[in-house]
């Protein structure tokens, strides 16, 4: 990919990492990335790949035309304030990946004036596999949109909601989304092992499906309900384990567990939002 924006990560966790090894996938420069992260295990890893380390935050985004904020949203307020003069030199965009952190909160900790990005990405951004929902503010041109949607899809899919709230959605579908996924996988694995296979043969069978199921429903002309149909031949196999999870309350439970995410992501920009 290309891009000649510098970037740089405040903080460098899980989710930081997945995008920055989505970046380096795709071929961007290792020196375009700036990190700063006070886990210096952390730091010395990103370094060895190349990329610019800081110990200092202001420092980073001096530096930058797109600051991306990746750091736990219990302390975004206490990191975003202190780069309020930084912001004011340089007027870098900066891009947040937290869950339930609102642009108008990041507007007022870092500056009313600035471009702001309010995004929900997901960590197989690593693999290049991410999904990831934006919004932008009114002072992001058209151009830095463009630039940003580059950048980002380098990581995976890329899409732009009309609305801020949709984020919150957003982060119960995708943003934790690989969460419940992992935890079906989990539940497939030990079942089969259970039923007599090995722990390697439960799990390899287990992600394969899981990839050519998903793989399938992103190339068949078909809906997953019909793919799903078409596996679940009548009076066969597939139609107990069809009938076991419907009985069990399968979509509500799906449903209940997306609208708790939801809602704690709501609450999250309720407690955190406050200047
Ligand atoms: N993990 C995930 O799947 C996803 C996470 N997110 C969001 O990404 C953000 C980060 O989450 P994770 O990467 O999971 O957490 P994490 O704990 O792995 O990463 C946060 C990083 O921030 C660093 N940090 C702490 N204080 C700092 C400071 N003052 N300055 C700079 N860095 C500092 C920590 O050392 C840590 O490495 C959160 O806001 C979360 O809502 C969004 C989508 C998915
Ligand atoms: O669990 C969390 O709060 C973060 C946001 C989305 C995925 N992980």
């Amino acid at each position: 990919m290309q891009t000649s924006f510098q970037i740089a990560f405040i903080g460098a966790g899980n989710m930081a990492r997945a995008i920055i090894g989505g970046l380096l996938a795709q071929g961007l420069p290792a020196q375009q990335i700036i990190a700063c992260e006070p886990d210096l295990e952390r730091l010395r890893d990103l370094e060895a790949q190349g990329i610019q380390i800081r110990s200092d935050n202001a420092s980073a985004v001096r530096q930058a035309d797109l600051v991306i904020l990746a750091v736990k949203p219990q302390i975004m307020r206490d990191v975003c304030t202190p780069l309020r003069a930084a912001a004011a030199e340089k007027h870098p965009v900066f891009l947040s990946v937290a869950a339930g952190i609102r642009i108008q909160a990041l507007a007022d900790w870092l500056g009313a004036d600035l471009a702001l990005v309010r995004s929900m990405p997901n960590t197989p951004a690593l693999v290049g596999k991410g999904a990831c929902g934006l919004f932008a503010n009114a002072q992001v041109t058209e151009q830095q949109k463009q630039e940003i949607s580059q950048v980002m899809q380098a990581t995976g899919l890329t899409l732009w909601v009309d609305k801020e709230d949709e984020l919150d959605a957003v982060t119960a579908v995708s943003g934790s989304g690989p969460a419940y996924f992992f935890l079906m996988m989990e539940a497939m694995i030990a079942a089969g092992e259970r039923l007599g296979l090995s722990p390697d043969t439960a799990k390899a069978l287990t992600l394969q499906t899981a990839a050519g199921a998903a793989e399938m429903a992103l190339q068949s002309e078909w809906d997953p309900a019909e793919l799903r149909r078409r596996v679940t031949s009548p009076k066969g196999t597939t139609e107990q384990a069809i009938l076991c999870f419907q009985q069990g309350g399968f979509s509500p439970l799906v449903d209940q567990a997306l609208q708790a995410c939801h809602q704690r992501a709501v609450e999250l920009a309720d407690e955190l939002g406050k200047s």
